[in-house]
């Protein structure tokens, strides 16, 4: 059931968004941070969202009774730090930015130890509270913190694969972005497929596959795929130790959470990159994978295959795959543990 076109994206048509019954109720864990208030204010202005629940151990309320002013018909409530609980109760979508974001110098795995419990804690109430929630994972290292969030639901007994996204859409953004710089072409026609995880070389962009990216060649190749891995630093070392990309994650975030909602709704042919549990390199030990993923009712309906790759996109891979299975074993064990 696999197909090769991912040809409809997160830009489709909003044909579905005025329907009122097909409304949903949204928490956001981590709704007082640097992502999660602007989050917050894009999801705000979803018609797809009913009910917009902001849950933070510092300064939701406030962040709420802010965004509540906005004059889109969504219900938006504020939880403190004690009602984690009623935050999720009715919940359809979770979407997770909790946690503590990289000073320059660091890596997204220098977050682990951090990270790694708070996406536990937060996973194992949504097990006990909305156990049929899609989870959307942005608090970093994604390619760890999506499989503790996997193995805590598995101990709750309540684990379905197709209810859990590691958000890339940054990488994804950030590609058609660059590559838009190098070309000259406008942003949607460099819609670029970004596979593979979610930090430095476990990025893979699919440059070869589309039109204005196959033309890019030689020094520019190396150096555009460089930036589309490396783009987070870019920002924390610009924002000089007051944190990693806010603006530009909370667009990203809510691009897929719309996208997530549309196929929930109905909407026929959502496809966009995420980091989600895939076959696609199970033989090689790698349990979890982005690559092209068709969003539906139930969530992920079908992961598409990578497509045909150059011979440069086949040694990123390579170099991809090992430290990706290092991810996520150390996110496995780290459950296993807990
Ligand atoms: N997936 C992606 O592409 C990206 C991921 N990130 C990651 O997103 C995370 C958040 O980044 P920022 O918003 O910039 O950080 P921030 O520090 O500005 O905000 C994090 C928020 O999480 C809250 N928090 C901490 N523990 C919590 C808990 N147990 N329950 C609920 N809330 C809790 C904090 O009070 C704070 O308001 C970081 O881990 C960062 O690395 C950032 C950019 C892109
Ligand atoms: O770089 C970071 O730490 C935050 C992040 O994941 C990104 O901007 O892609």
């Amino acid at each position: 059931m696999f197909s090769r076109s991912a040809s409809r994206t997160f830009t489709q048509s909003r044909q579905f968004s005025s329907s009122a019954a097909r409304q949903t109720k949204v928490a956001v864990l981590g709704a007082g941070g640097g992502i999660g208030q602007p989050l917050s204010l894009l999801l705000k202005q979803n018609k797809l969202v009913t009910s917009l629940n902001l849950y933070d151990i510092r300064g939701a309320p406030g962040v709420a009774a802010d965004v509540s002013h906005i004059d889109s018909p969504s219900k938006v409530t504020g939880y403190p730090a004690d009602q984690l609980d009623q935050a999720l109760e009715g919940v359809k979508v979770v979407v997770i930015p909790a946690g503590v974001p990289r000073k320059p110098g660091m890596t997204r795995d220098d977050l682990f130890n951090t990270n790694a419990s708070i996406v536990r804690d937060l996973a194992a109430a949504v097990a006990r509270v909305s156990p049929e929630a899609h989870l959307l994972i942005i608090s970093n290292p994604v390619n760890s913190t999506v499989p503790i969030v996997s193995e805590t639901l598995k101990k709750a007994g309540v684990y379905n694969p197709q209810r859990v996204f590691g958000v890339t859409t940054l990488d994804v953004v950030r590609a058609a972005r660059f590559l838009s710089e190098v070309t000259g072409a406008h942003p949607d026609e460099c819609k670029v497929t970004v596979v593979g995880g979610h930090s430095g070389s476990t990025i893979v962009p699919l440059l070869s596959q589309i039109a204005h990216g196959k033309g890019v060649k030689g020094e520019t190749y190396d150096k555009l795929v460089h930036r589309i891995q490396f783009g987070g630093d870019e920002v924390v070392k610009a924002k000089d130790g007051a944190g990693s990309a806010t603006l530009s994650m909370a667009y990203a975030g809510a691009k897929f959470a719309d996208a997530l909602l549309r196929g929930l709704s109905g909407e026929k042919g959502v496809v966009t990159p995420t980091f989600v549990k895939s076959d696609l390199f199970a033989q090689e030990g790698i349990e979890y994978f982005s690559s092209n993923v068709e969003l539906g009712v139930n969530g992920v309906e079908n992961i598409h295959p990578l497509g045909p790759l150059s011979a440069e996109e086949e040694k990123l891979l390579a170099a991809c795959l090992p430290d990706l299975k290092k991810n996520i074993e150390k996110g496995e064990a780290f459950a296993a543990q807990s």
